[in-house]
Protein backbone atom coordinates (compact mmCIF):
# COMPACT_ATOMS: atom_id res chain seq x y z
CA UNK A 1 0.00 0.00 0.00
CA UNK A 2 1.26 3.51 -0.74
CA UNK A 3 2.60 5.33 2.30
CA UNK A 4 4.72 7.92 3.46
CA UNK A 5 6.87 7.20 6.79
CA UNK A 6 8.82 9.68 8.31
CA UNK A 7 11.17 9.32 11.49
CA UNK A 8 13.22 12.01 13.20
CA UNK A 9 13.45 13.94 9.79
CA UNK A 10 15.86 16.52 9.76
CA UNK A 11 17.24 19.03 6.84
CA UNK A 12 19.59 21.94 7.04
CA UNK A 13 21.18 24.16 4.34
CA UNK A 14 24.87 25.21 4.80
CA UNK A 15 25.45 28.97 3.73
CA UNK A 16 28.72 28.70 1.85
CA UNK A 17 28.68 32.73 1.48
CA UNK A 18 28.92 33.39 5.31
CA UNK A 19 32.76 33.41 5.49
CA UNK A 20 33.68 36.48 7.10
CA UNK A 21 33.54 35.72 10.56
CA UNK A 22 31.81 38.92 11.75
CA UNK A 23 29.12 37.99 9.96
CA UNK A 24 29.05 34.17 11.45
CA UNK A 25 29.39 35.54 15.05
CA UNK A 26 26.64 38.39 14.87
CA UNK A 27 23.88 35.50 13.19
CA UNK A 28 25.04 33.14 15.83
CA UNK A 29 24.53 35.84 18.76
CA UNK A 30 21.13 36.51 17.63
CA UNK A 31 20.31 33.63 19.62
CA UNK A 32 18.11 32.35 15.96
CA UNK A 33 16.37 28.91 16.80
CA UNK A 34 16.63 28.29 12.79
CA UNK A 35 20.45 29.13 12.13
CA UNK A 36 22.96 27.00 14.06
CA UNK A 37 26.90 26.05 13.49
CA UNK A 38 26.89 22.45 12.38
CA UNK A 39 30.36 20.07 12.93
CA UNK A 40 32.27 21.58 10.21
CA UNK A 41 31.42 25.23 11.68
CA UNK A 42 29.48 26.37 9.09
CA UNK A 43 26.19 28.16 9.82
CA UNK A 44 23.50 26.30 8.64
CA UNK A 45 19.48 26.96 8.46
CA UNK A 46 17.56 24.30 10.22
CA UNK A 47 14.95 24.08 7.97
CA UNK A 48 13.05 20.80 9.33
CA UNK A 49 13.81 19.67 12.67
CA UNK A 50 13.28 15.93 13.79
CA UNK A 51 10.03 15.44 11.80
CA UNK A 52 7.63 12.16 12.51
CA UNK A 53 4.89 11.79 10.79
CA UNK A 54 2.95 8.44 8.76
CA UNK A 55 0.50 9.45 6.19
CA UNK A 56 -1.50 6.14 4.89
CA UNK A 57 -3.09 6.04 1.92
CA UNK A 58 -6.42 7.40 1.72
CA UNK A 59 -5.51 10.38 3.65
CA UNK A 60 -4.76 14.12 2.10
CA UNK A 61 -2.71 16.07 4.20
CA UNK A 62 -2.42 19.69 3.75
CA UNK A 63 0.88 21.56 5.08
CA UNK A 64 0.40 24.78 6.46
CA UNK A 65 2.25 27.57 8.52
CA UNK A 66 4.02 30.46 7.99
CA UNK A 67 6.42 31.86 5.44
CA UNK A 68 9.82 30.29 5.71
CA UNK A 69 8.24 27.17 7.95
CA UNK A 70 9.14 24.51 6.16
CA UNK A 71 6.61 23.43 3.81
CA UNK A 72 7.88 23.52 0.47
CA UNK A 73 11.27 21.93 1.91
CA UNK A 74 9.10 18.84 3.34
CA UNK A 75 7.82 18.67 -0.15
CA UNK A 76 10.83 18.50 -2.16
CA UNK A 77 12.43 16.12 0.74
CA UNK A 78 9.58 13.69 0.39
CA UNK A 79 10.22 14.18 -3.80
CA UNK A 80 13.36 12.78 -3.53
CA UNK A 81 15.35 16.40 -3.98
CA UNK A 82 16.99 16.65 -0.52
CA UNK A 83 18.17 14.35 1.60
CA UNK A 84 18.08 14.61 5.16
CA UNK A 85 20.57 15.46 7.49
CA UNK A 86 19.18 12.79 10.26
CA UNK A 87 16.13 10.74 10.45
CA UNK A 88 14.53 8.25 8.55
CA UNK A 89 11.95 8.74 5.24
CA UNK A 90 10.11 5.71 3.57
CA UNK A 91 8.12 6.53 0.12
CA UNK A 92 6.12 3.81 -0.99
CA UNK A 93 4.46 4.60 -4.26
CA UNK A 94 4.82 6.20 -7.30
CA UNK A 95 5.46 9.95 -6.74
CA UNK A 96 3.95 13.10 -9.09
CA UNK A 97 5.34 16.25 -8.03
CA UNK A 98 3.95 19.62 -8.86
CA UNK A 99 6.78 21.27 -7.19
CA UNK A 100 8.98 23.78 -9.67
CA UNK A 101 7.25 24.95 -12.87
CA UNK A 102 10.71 24.07 -14.74
CA UNK A 103 11.59 21.18 -13.01
CA UNK A 104 12.99 18.59 -15.45
CA UNK A 105 12.27 21.10 -17.80
CA UNK A 106 15.06 22.22 -20.36
CA UNK A 107 15.01 26.19 -20.93
CA UNK A 108 16.24 26.10 -24.42
CA UNK A 109 14.16 23.63 -25.88
CA UNK A 110 10.66 24.62 -27.12
CA UNK A 111 7.56 23.70 -25.76
CA UNK A 112 6.62 20.75 -27.61
CA UNK A 113 10.54 19.21 -27.54
CA UNK A 114 10.16 19.31 -24.09
CA UNK A 115 6.65 17.42 -23.77
CA UNK A 116 8.31 14.65 -26.01
CA UNK A 117 11.42 14.57 -23.47
CA UNK A 118 9.31 14.23 -20.61
CA UNK A 119 6.89 11.28 -22.67
CA UNK A 120 10.57 9.81 -23.08
CA UNK A 121 11.42 9.64 -19.68
CA UNK A 122 8.16 8.04 -18.54
CA UNK A 123 9.27 5.71 -21.25
CA UNK A 124 6.39 6.13 -23.84
CA UNK A 125 6.51 5.17 -27.62
CA UNK A 126 7.04 7.58 -30.70
CA UNK A 127 3.41 7.34 -31.01
CA UNK A 128 2.71 7.91 -27.90
CA UNK A 129 4.88 11.14 -27.57
CA UNK A 130 2.97 12.23 -30.46
CA UNK A 131 -0.51 11.82 -28.77
CA UNK A 132 1.37 13.61 -25.78
CA UNK A 133 2.53 16.68 -27.64
CA UNK A 134 -1.45 16.81 -29.23
CA UNK A 135 -3.30 16.34 -25.64
CA UNK A 136 -0.55 18.65 -23.85
CA UNK A 137 -0.01 21.35 -26.62
CA UNK A 138 -4.24 21.42 -26.37
CA UNK A 139 -4.65 21.63 -23.22
CA UNK A 140 -1.92 23.85 -22.12
CA UNK A 141 -3.52 26.71 -24.84
CA UNK A 142 0.29 27.94 -25.77
CA UNK A 143 -0.50 27.84 -29.51
CA UNK A 144 2.23 28.98 -31.38
CA UNK A 145 4.44 29.35 -28.23
CA UNK A 146 4.45 25.52 -28.21
CA UNK A 147 7.66 26.23 -30.81
CA UNK A 148 9.42 28.79 -28.92
CA UNK A 149 12.27 27.76 -26.13
CA UNK A 150 10.54 28.06 -22.95
CA UNK A 151 13.22 30.53 -21.07
CA UNK A 152 11.30 32.85 -23.14
CA UNK A 153 7.75 32.13 -21.76
CA UNK A 154 6.42 34.33 -18.77
CA UNK A 155 5.78 32.62 -15.73
CA UNK A 156 2.58 31.69 -15.91
CA UNK A 157 3.00 29.97 -19.74
CA UNK A 158 5.49 27.54 -17.15
CA UNK A 159 2.80 27.02 -15.49
CA UNK A 160 0.31 26.18 -17.74
CA UNK A 161 2.89 23.61 -19.54
CA UNK A 162 3.88 22.07 -16.92
CA UNK A 163 0.48 21.50 -15.61
CA UNK A 164 -0.57 20.04 -19.14
CA UNK A 165 1.99 17.31 -18.80
CA UNK A 166 1.99 16.61 -14.84
CA UNK A 167 -2.05 16.28 -15.32
CA UNK A 168 -1.46 13.59 -17.79
CA UNK A 169 0.13 10.77 -15.09
CA UNK A 170 -1.44 9.44 -12.26
CA UNK A 171 0.35 9.14 -9.65
CA UNK A 172 -0.32 7.45 -6.40
CA UNK A 173 1.32 9.95 -4.57
CA UNK A 174 0.11 13.34 -5.32
CA UNK A 175 2.57 16.26 -3.83
CA UNK A 176 1.78 19.85 -4.61
CA UNK A 177 2.91 23.43 -3.93
CA UNK A 178 0.65 26.09 -3.87
CA UNK A 179 2.24 27.99 -6.86
CA UNK A 180 0.18 25.38 -9.30
CA UNK A 181 -3.00 26.72 -8.24
CA UNK A 182 -1.67 30.24 -9.53
CA UNK A 183 -2.50 30.20 -13.14
CA UNK A 184 -4.94 33.13 -14.95
CA UNK A 185 -8.72 32.60 -13.90
CA UNK A 186 -9.31 31.37 -17.47
CA UNK A 187 -6.99 28.69 -17.34
CA UNK A 188 -7.78 27.41 -14.35
CA UNK A 189 -11.59 27.35 -14.89
CA UNK A 190 -10.24 25.10 -17.57
CA UNK A 191 -7.81 22.98 -15.72
CA UNK A 192 -9.46 22.77 -12.27
CA UNK A 193 -11.92 19.57 -13.56
CA UNK A 194 -8.07 17.91 -14.34
CA UNK A 195 -6.86 19.03 -11.50
CA UNK A 196 -9.74 17.65 -9.14
CA UNK A 197 -9.28 14.44 -11.29
CA UNK A 198 -6.03 14.14 -10.34
CA UNK A 199 -6.55 14.33 -6.59
CA UNK A 200 -9.17 12.36 -6.33
CA UNK A 201 -7.66 9.54 -8.65
CA UNK A 202 -3.85 9.85 -5.82
CA UNK A 203 -4.09 7.49 -3.26
CA UNK A 204 -2.07 10.08 -1.29
CA UNK A 205 -2.09 14.21 -1.60
CA UNK A 206 -0.05 16.60 0.34
CA UNK A 207 -0.63 19.69 -0.50
CA UNK A 208 1.32 23.17 0.68
CA UNK A 209 -0.73 26.00 0.71
CA UNK A 210 -1.85 29.47 2.57
CA UNK A 211 -5.72 28.92 0.93
CA UNK A 212 -7.22 26.99 3.56
CA UNK A 213 -10.45 26.58 1.45
CA UNK A 214 -8.62 24.83 -0.75
CA UNK A 215 -7.71 22.81 2.54
CA UNK A 216 -11.08 22.51 3.41
CA UNK A 217 -12.16 21.59 0.31
CA UNK A 218 -9.91 18.62 -0.56
CA UNK A 219 -8.37 17.33 2.65
CA UNK A 220 -8.54 15.38 5.43
CA UNK A 221 -5.46 16.10 7.47
CA UNK A 222 -4.05 19.09 8.70
CA UNK A 223 0.32 19.34 9.23
CA UNK A 224 0.99 22.49 10.87
CA UNK A 225 4.79 23.66 10.60
CA UNK A 226 6.50 26.50 12.88
CA UNK A 227 10.18 27.12 12.47
CA UNK A 228 10.63 23.85 10.88
CA UNK A 229 8.55 22.02 13.41
CA UNK A 230 5.50 19.98 13.45
CA UNK A 231 3.09 22.62 15.54
CA UNK A 232 -0.03 20.62 14.95
CA UNK A 233 -1.17 17.41 13.03
CA UNK A 234 -4.91 16.26 13.66
CA UNK A 235 -7.81 16.80 11.14
CA UNK A 236 -9.10 19.75 9.70
CA UNK A 237 -11.55 20.29 12.23
CA UNK A 238 -9.39 19.61 14.68
CA UNK A 239 -6.15 22.06 13.54
CA UNK A 240 -8.39 24.80 11.89
CA UNK A 241 -11.44 24.88 14.15
CA UNK A 242 -14.50 24.78 12.67
CA UNK A 243 -15.70 25.92 9.12
N1 LIG B 1 18.19 26.50 -0.75
C1 LIG B 1 18.13 27.04 0.47
N2 LIG B 1 19.25 27.54 1.08
C2 LIG B 1 19.19 28.06 2.31
N3 LIG B 1 18.07 28.14 3.05
C3 LIG B 1 16.94 27.65 2.51
C4 LIG B 1 16.89 27.09 1.19
N4 LIG B 1 15.62 26.70 0.94
C5 LIG B 1 14.91 27.01 2.04
N5 LIG B 1 15.69 27.58 2.98
C6 LIG B 1 15.28 28.02 4.33
O1 LIG B 1 14.54 26.96 4.92
C7 LIG B 1 13.44 27.47 5.66
C8 LIG B 1 12.16 26.83 5.14
O2 LIG B 1 11.87 27.32 3.84
P1 LIG B 1 10.63 26.79 2.97
O3 LIG B 1 10.79 27.35 1.59
O4 LIG B 1 10.53 25.32 3.12
O5 LIG B 1 9.40 27.48 3.71
P2 LIG B 1 7.85 27.51 3.29
O6 LIG B 1 7.08 27.09 4.51
O7 LIG B 1 7.62 26.74 2.05
O8 LIG B 1 7.63 29.07 3.05
P3 LIG B 1 6.65 29.88 2.05
O9 LIG B 1 5.28 29.82 2.64
O10 LIG B 1 7.23 31.27 2.12
O11 LIG B 1 6.77 29.26 0.69
C9 LIG B 1 13.48 28.99 5.50
O12 LIG B 1 14.13 29.51 6.66
C10 LIG B 1 14.35 29.23 4.29
O13 LIG B 1 15.08 30.42 4.43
Amino acid sequence: MPHIEAQGLSINFPLYHLGARSLKKRLMAAASIRLREDDSHRIVVVALRDLSFRINAGERVALVGSNGAGKTTLLRTLAGTYEPVAGRLEVEGTIGALLDPSAGMDPDATGRENIVLRGLFLGLSDAECKALVEEAGRFSGLNEFLDVPIRTYSAGMSIRLSFAVATLMSPQILLMDEWFLAGDADFMARASERLEKLVVGADILVLATHDMAIVRRWCTRVIRLASGRIEADGTVEEVLGPA
